[in-house]
């Protein structure tokens, strides 16, 4: 740990000082952001900019840049069924826009079409319903929104509802456009999107979702609705209580479709399509995006799409980018925090978003990082709907450059620089480990996903290997014994044909012949852990030892912990070169609780402000692990604390519960006033602006095509 001299904050590795959220309780609702508002006295064609809002709308802060591999999509396989009605456009001037959504296009710096878009945009302005499956931030928000937007905004004064008088008591919103995606913060972000594509139009964009208050989303609804996202469950609410009618809507988007139709929804997903008033005249048109679509999905999706569809994939059905670095790591559950710790240590503070299986986990996760003083912040279901807003905030401006999620944050966040992702639990889907990995390594960009491995999550390893070969990625030994001998992709199928094993190769007799990827980030751009100056010591990194040792050569996963790494090893690796403050030297310095042990230390929430200057275990009420714990590999349960139960084997789940769940009204659940207690308490800390360019947290590589430059980091 480092006492920052200037400030006396606490800091822990290269990591910046750990923050409050952004807890602004004036901070309006994601749904009352401000969105270009016509006036009728506009010519159609042709109306004013707002500068503010552009800057708002297409500005630095949000906008994700295009990585090096972006080029690279153009190389990927694309299947179009049925074959020979489609021509793909290749640029977006040979697409036909209206002149606004060009307009729109070139402020968003979209240059060229990402090959789910060159497709989809052809196929949905020829009227075609469409299924949709390409890789995770390839672009299929934009895939359907530039098409169907731009196909409107010609004929927005002739379809659209009339605006209700100004302060409408009663009202009905008729939207032409109605998005439906399964989180709340899904749908706002493609709100988000929709807010840029439809500036300077007609066409005006709201967003329902649950966890919010309802009023001012009926407000805005009030000034006029054109393209609707929304979550199932207020949705159906909003539609019962007679605010929204559906018998205008010519374009039916389900992001994520395989998740909408899945148990959880596919009621919800019925309901709006065939017992609510959903325009059925035959003029509306279905579209169906995601980056996986199980085999029992596709054909229940049938149901709700013309008989006609047109079924486009990008790459394999299901599979993920090859530009993430994929690594699994054997680690026993009761050894997880440990070896999160000295991950997280190890690596160059950047946006990293750490997913468990359970919301009770995330709190305890984030509690136990937290109080080591990492700037962790966390989003589950759990948490209020301003929580979890405050927390994405935080996370994305780099205020907690740290997100510990649940499956909830699992889809379709495109938050930019996220360098690491880390499975902390790792998920029995494969498909949700696709979707997770996915926030990484977006419009090609590249990224790390670093995955715990047990034997407990032995019912996932088959298809986990698969994707592993599939993107040439490197299989541990202990996953040797589910690599297949062959594998190939099969067209009809659009899924993995593989063989029975014959013998475990190593990795290093590829059966594929393909090169092996370096772990890190390779190019020119990115760390390379074999040519870079991170860190030095480390040829593993940002690993631990534990994969180099005996155990992992014998091709069966260990039947106990693997060795963990001792004091030693961590006073001689787990410092960067590049660290502002020495690494601990004396086992005193050791004993601090930022690098303790399993447990989660009790948290006594003080009543008044933090006193840096007294020790953490007085500061924190608990008893911090000694350094002989870590030598004796004993770490992982501090004496006094006992052993951490497996926290994921908790009944509360992570599922999505985004579609009813109005948690906003819950904000004095035991839970939640702990974590208002615990935001009091970071309030009371010491507090340092947010880096001043929060891209320090992952862009250094990503944005300006440079190696990691530690003098960037501004601690
Ligand atoms: N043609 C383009 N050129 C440059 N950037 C683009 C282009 N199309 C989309 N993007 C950007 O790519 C990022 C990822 O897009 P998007 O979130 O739509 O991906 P996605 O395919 O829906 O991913 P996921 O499967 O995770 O939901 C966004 O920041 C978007 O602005």
């Amino acid at each position: 740990m480092n006492n920052n001299p200037q400030d006396g904050s606490k800091r822990v590795g290269n990591w910046g000082p750990r923050q409050a959220p952004n807890l602004d309780p004036n901070r309006q609702w994601a749904a009352l952001r401000r969105r270009y508002e016509w006036n009728d006295s506009y010519d159609d064609g042709v109306a004013p900019r707002d500068q503010e809002l552009e800057n708002e709308l297409f500005g630095e802060e949000n906008h994700v840049h295009t990585g090096i591999n972006f080029t690279k999509y153009s190389t990927i396989k694309v299947s179009v069924k049925p074959e020979g009605i489609i021509t793909p456009v290749s640029t977006f001037d040979d697409a036909n826009l209206h002149s606004a959504m060009k307009d729109n296009v070139k402020l968003a710096r979209y240059t060229v079409p990402t090959p789910v878009q060159k497709y989809s945009i052809p196929i949905i302005t020829e009227g075609h319903d469409l299924m949709a499956c390409a890789q995770t931030g390839s672009g299929k928000t934009a895939a359907f929104l530039i098409p169907v937007l731009s196909k409107l905004f010609g004929k927005a004064k002739k379809l659209a509802a009339p605006r209700p008088p100004p302060g409408a008591r009663r009202f009905k919103a008729e939207p032409l456009v109605l998005i439906i995606a399964p989180t709340r913060e899904l749908a706002t972000q493609i709100f988000d999107e929709c807010r840029r594509f439809t500036y300077r139009s007609m066409m005006r964009p709201c967003v329902v979702y649950g966890g919010a208050e309802s009023l001012p989303q009926k407000n805005e609804l009030a000034k006029g609705c054109d393209v609707l996202t929304a979550t199932p469950g207020r949705l159906n609410d909003f539609v019962e209580r007679g605010f929204i009618s559906l018998r205008r809507v010519k374009y039916l988007v389900l992001d994520e479709a395989d998740r909408m139709l899945d148990m959880g929804f596919e009621n919800d997903i019925r309901k709006i399509v065939q017992k609510s008033d959903l325009c059925d005249d035959g003029t509306r048109q279905t579209l169906m995006f995601s980056a996986t679509f199980p085999k029992s999905i596709r054909s229940l999706a049938k149901d709700f799409l013309a008989e006609k569809y047109i079924f486009l994939t990008v790459g394999r059905l299901g599979s993920t980018t090859s530009d993430i670095t994929q690594k699994i790591m054997y680690v026993e559950d009761q050894g997880k925090r440990n070896s999160l710790v000295e991950l997280l240590l190890k690596q160059p503070p950047s946006r990293t978003l750490i997913f468990v299986e359970t919301k009770r986990g995330a709190d305890s996760l984030d509690d136990y990082l937290y109080n080591q003083n990492f700037p962790t912040t966390s989003i589950h279901g759990d948490r209020t709907q301003r929580e979890r807003e405050d927390a994405l905030i935080s996370f994305k401006n780099g205020r907690s450059p740290i997100l510990i999620a649940t499956a909830v944050a699992a889809r379709g966040l495109d938050i930019k620089n996220v360098m690491h992702v880390i499975n902390y639990d790792l998920c029995n889907d494969i498909d949700e480990y696709v979707h997770r990995i996915g926030r990484t390594a977006r419009v090609g960009n590249q990224g790390l996903a670093t995955t715990f491995y047990n034997e407990r999550n032995a019912d996932i390893a088959p298809e986990l290997v698969k994707i592993l070969v599939e993107c040439n990625q490197e299989v541990p030994d202990f996953l040797l014994s589910y690599k297949p001998q062959d594998m190939r992709f099969d067209d009809d199928d659009d899924d993995f044909v593989t063989e029975n094993i014959s013998t475990a190769k190593s990795t290093q007799e590829d059966t594929w012949g393909q090169q092996q990827q370096k772990s890190g980030w390779d190019a020119q751009n990115t760390w390379d852990v074999n040519n870079s100056t991170y860190p030095t010591d480390s040829t593993d990194f940002p690993f631990p030892q534990v994969q180099n040792d005996g155990w992992s050569t014998n091709n069966v996963a260990p039947q106990q912990q693997p060795p963990q790494p001792t004091y030693q090893s961590f006073q001689q690796q787990s410092m960067p070169p590049y660290a502002n403050q020495p690494p601990p030297q004396s086992p005193s310095q050791f004993s601090q609780p930022q690098y303790g042990g399993g447990t989660s230390p009790k948290v006594n929430l003080p009543k008044s402000n933090i006193q840096y200057n007294t020790t953490p275990q007085q500061s924190y009420g608990y008893n911090a692990p000694t350094p002989q714990s870590y030598g004796s590999g004993n770490y992982g349960n501090p004496p006094n604390n006992g052993p951490r139960q497996n926290h994921y084997n908790n009944d509360d789940t992570n599922r999505y519960d985004d579609s009813n769940n109005d948690n906003y009204r819950n904000a004095e659940s035991p839970k939640n006033q702990r974590n208002q207690l615990r935001n009091v308490q970071m309030e009371n800390e010491v507090r340092n602006d947010p880096p001043p360019n929060s891209d320090t947290w992952g862009a250094p590589a990503q944005q300006q095509n440079k190696p990691w430059d530690p003098s960037n980091v501004p601690w």
